[in-house]
């Protein structure tokens, strides 16, 4: 009869603001409306979120109410005609015991509604902790990131303190070592000043080759102790000398140098002052050696002793017909100490400079071109008086020494790094070398000319 009443009933199927709603597989049913909710929110599958909110379910009044007065109650309203034909009794029965079937399945909705608020409750507090871990757990990540950045940060200051340390005490130790060596050059200069006699005659000349004439033939060119002074100060005018291309380093009056002044020696003989001495020579040959400007030794006569050593610290030895290079410190007792030695090695090799040195060689230019000690020997009719032999070594040295000066310095600054520098640094001097001359005037010229190199 009910399922009769409601067989047409379109508007409770809707269920919309109703009460109740259609349950196909019951067929016309009254449901209530949280259920019917229920229901669709299965229906429509577990996406929505189950922190949504839920109200209580509906009290039994409410429910009854809802059934009896609101729309589901205007929905029960029967034909006239029916309720008129069963009486009243039959149907407030009937409604009593619709009622009370409501009433269990309410019961029974309730229970159901308090079990899947638990299970939504659960849910949600399980989310609710697995989010709060999450948050945790990206805290803790977040926190050890920092930690750790922290700790790299002190590790990287801490090997800054400890650089800065080690530099501070590297920069403390040159700065007293410049100290003390500046000290003791003038100290020594000093000394040195009292063994006059003699001078290093300097000429800069417009071809860019300068002369340096070790001046003393009294005492064939030695040198006195004002002269290692003098030697001192030439190379500082050298230095500046932004122009120059090449050096020739002569003796005067035909013999190149008999060494140090044996005078000054015998006065200065302790060790003390031999050490400075020695020092101050070494100094002011190195000097000599990186110039940026091609050198060459012109040995007439003799070169002994500090007379050898002085043409090592030249690139190249031009020897005259009779000229000697001796090295005759053994016969005095003594071993290089300007350098002499290692600059020697480096031109002849250890063997030679071995024999050199071992036996106070008596080395001729013939000798000299084969161990490689003379780069050439002047052949001119009057190679070796003065002058003309000056002239010719101005030739040799002309092949070297033509073209601009900023590439043949270049030339020469590339070697002596090269020489003297490990090869990384000679690589980085070498590239700042070549940044000078790349794009120079003289590179542009002869990018211009299209040169051809037969
Ligand atoms: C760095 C370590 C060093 O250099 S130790 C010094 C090494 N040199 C010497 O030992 C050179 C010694 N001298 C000689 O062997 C000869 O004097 C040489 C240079 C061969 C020249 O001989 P000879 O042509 O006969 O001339 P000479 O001996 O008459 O000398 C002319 C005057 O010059 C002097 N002289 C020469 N060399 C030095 C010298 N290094 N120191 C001081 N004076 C020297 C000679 O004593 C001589 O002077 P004087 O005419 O006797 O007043």
């Amino acid at each position: 009869m009910w399922n009769g009443a409601f067989g047409n009933g379109s508007g409770l199927r809707s269920g919309g603001g109703g009460g109740g709603g259609y349950v196909p597989a019951q067929g016309w049913e009254f449901v209530p409306c949280s259920r019917v909710e229920r229901e669709r929110e299965r229906g429509r599958g577990k996406s929505r979120s189950p922190l949504r909110t839920f109200s209580s379910p509906p009290t039994v009044t409410q429910f009854y109410e809802q059934s009896h007065c609101g729309t589901v109650g205007s929905s029960l309203e029967l034909p006239r005609g029916r309720v008129r034909a069963h009486g009243p009794g039959t149907h407030h029965s009937r409604l009593k015991k619709k009622f009370e079937g409501l009433k269990k399945r309410h019961g029974q909705d309730k229970e159901e509604w308090i079990r899947e608020k638990e299970i939504l409750l659960r849910q949600v507090a399980e989310i609710q902790g697995g989010e709060n871990r999450r948050i945790l757990l990206d805290l803790k990540t977040v926190v050890e990131e920092v930690q750790l950045e922290v700790k790299r940060e002190e590790s990287k200051r801490s090997e800054l303190q400890l650089q800065h340390t080690k530099d501070t005490g590297a920069w403390e130790l040159e700065r007293a070592e410049l100290k003390c060596r500046i000290a003791q050059e003038k100290e020594i200069r000093e000394k040195l000043q009292a063994f006059p006699g003699g001078s290093i005659d300097l000429v800069k000349q417009e071809s860019g080759i300068a002369v340096l004439t070790v001046n003393n033939p009294a005492r064939m060119n030695a040198f006195s102790g004002s002269m290692m002074v003098e030697l001192e100060e030439r190379m500082s005018q050298l230095e500046e000398w932004t122009e120059g291309k090449g050096l020739i380093i002569q003796g005067a009056a035909g013999t190149f140098c008999s060494g140090s002044d044996l005078n000054a020696v015998r006065a200065i003989s302790n060790p003390q002052d031999g050490m400075k001495m020695c020092m101050f020579m070494q100094n002011a040959l190195t000097r000599l050696l990186r110039l940026p400007l091609f050198s060459v030794a012109l040995v007439e006569g003799s070169a002994l002793g500090g007379g050898a050593e002085l043409t090592t610290a030249c690139d190249f030895r031009l020897m005259a017909p009779g000229s000697v290079i001796q090295f005759v410190h053994k016969h005095m007792g003594l071993v290089p100490g300007w350098g002499g030695a290692a600059r020697l090695v480096r031109i002849v090799g250890s063997q030679n400079a071995l024999k050199m040195l071992g036996n106070a060689l008596n080395v001729d230019p013939e000798m000299g071109l084969q161990i490689g000690l003379a780069d050439g020997v002047l052949e001119g009719p009057l190679a070796g008086s003065g002058a003309n032999a000056l002239l010719e070594a101005e030739q040799w040295l002309g092949c070297y020494t033509k073209g601009p000066s900023p590439v043949i310095r270049a030339i020469k600054k590339v070697v002596v790094s090269g020489r003297e520098l490990p090869l990384e640094a000679a690589l980085r001097t070498e590239r700042d070398v070549f940044g000078t001359v790349w794009g120079g005037p003289a590179n542009l010229q002869a990018l211009a000319s299209k040169a051809k190199h037969k």
